[in-house]
């Protein structure tokens, strides 16, 4: 199976503070991976990587025949500004701007299109409500509706389970394998290990640098867990880049 994602040896992080320190590997063109770690494992760092939010201090990803507005992301619900007034219907309808630009106008295609999204998330009759008015599970519902009307190769979805109740859990799953079934790649970062067991065929175990990486029954172990924890706890939040990644990026 062609690469969907390369990692060549790259390091993501802030103002040169390294986050995610030389993952190399690939994700093959239609897999389903989850990205585990601890708290501050640099999970949605990677994640932000992947999408171009965050630029590599060294190193580099390549996406394999795909551009960057090829790529659905989800982020963590703590990073979207609810107070912007804006309905369920327009905000699920920005999953659109690839094809219609930022000015476009919204003809009846357009229109079926993110009402079916919306219905496909159960939100059917929400598409006027301020989206601050929705509930925590009805936000990550909206979430979903925009990401499906991306119709995108690349799905990056950032602790897209966290706070939501069981009910919203399994028609939100139902959703990411319905992805997987049409050969979409699919990568999120979980922390619910048995979801991770039950549902996902591959699983990157992160702690700054990886700990494991492959079919989830070698990778999620007791043992790489107890490791990740260990490397994460004894990480230097203050260190500077590698040398050798200054001189590459210099280079
Ligand atoms: N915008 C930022 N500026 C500076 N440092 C950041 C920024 N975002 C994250 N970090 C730092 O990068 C490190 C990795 O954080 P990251 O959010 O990627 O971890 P995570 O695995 O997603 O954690 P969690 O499970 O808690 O969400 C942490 O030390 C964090 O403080």
């Amino acid at each position: 199976m062609a690469a969907q994602l390369q990692f060549h040896n790259v390091t993501l992080g802030y103002d040169r503070h390294p986050a995610v320190h030389h993952l190399k590997g690939e994700v093959a063109s239609g897999a389903l991976v989850a990205v585990i770690g601890p708290n501050g494992a640099g999970k949605s760092t990677l994640l932000r990587g992947i999408v171009g939010i965050v630029k590599p201090l060294a190193g580099s990803i390549h996406l394999g025949g795909i551009d960057a507005r090829d790529i659905a992301y989800l982020p963590q619900s703590a990073e979207i500004d609810r107070s912007f007034p804006i309905s369920v219907f327009d905000f699920v309808g920005t999953g659109l701007w690839r094809g219609t630009g930022l000015f476009g106008g919204i003809g009846k295609t357009a229109r079926k299109k993110i009402l079916d999204a919306i219905a496909a998330v159960g939100l059917s009759g929400f598409e006027n409500r301020p989206i601050e008015t929705l509930s925590g599970g009805q936000m990550q519902r909206v979430l979903f509706a925009r990401v499906l009307l991306q119709d995108a190769r690349l799905i990056v979805l950032d602790e897209p389970f966290n706070a939501i109740d069981s009910k919203t859990t399994t028609d939100l799953l139902a959703l990411v394998k319905r992805w997987h079934g049409e050969g979409r790649t699919v990568l999120a970062a979980l922390h619910d290990l048995e979801m991770v067991r039950n549902h996902f065929s591959e699983t990157l175990v992160l702690a700054r640098g990886p700990v494991a990486w492959g079919p989830t029954s070698e990778a999620l172990t007791p043992e790489n867990l107890m490791v990740a924890m260990r490397m994460c706890e004894a990480f230097d939040d203050s260190a500077a880049a590698c040398a050798d990644d200054a001189h590459s990026q210099a280079a």
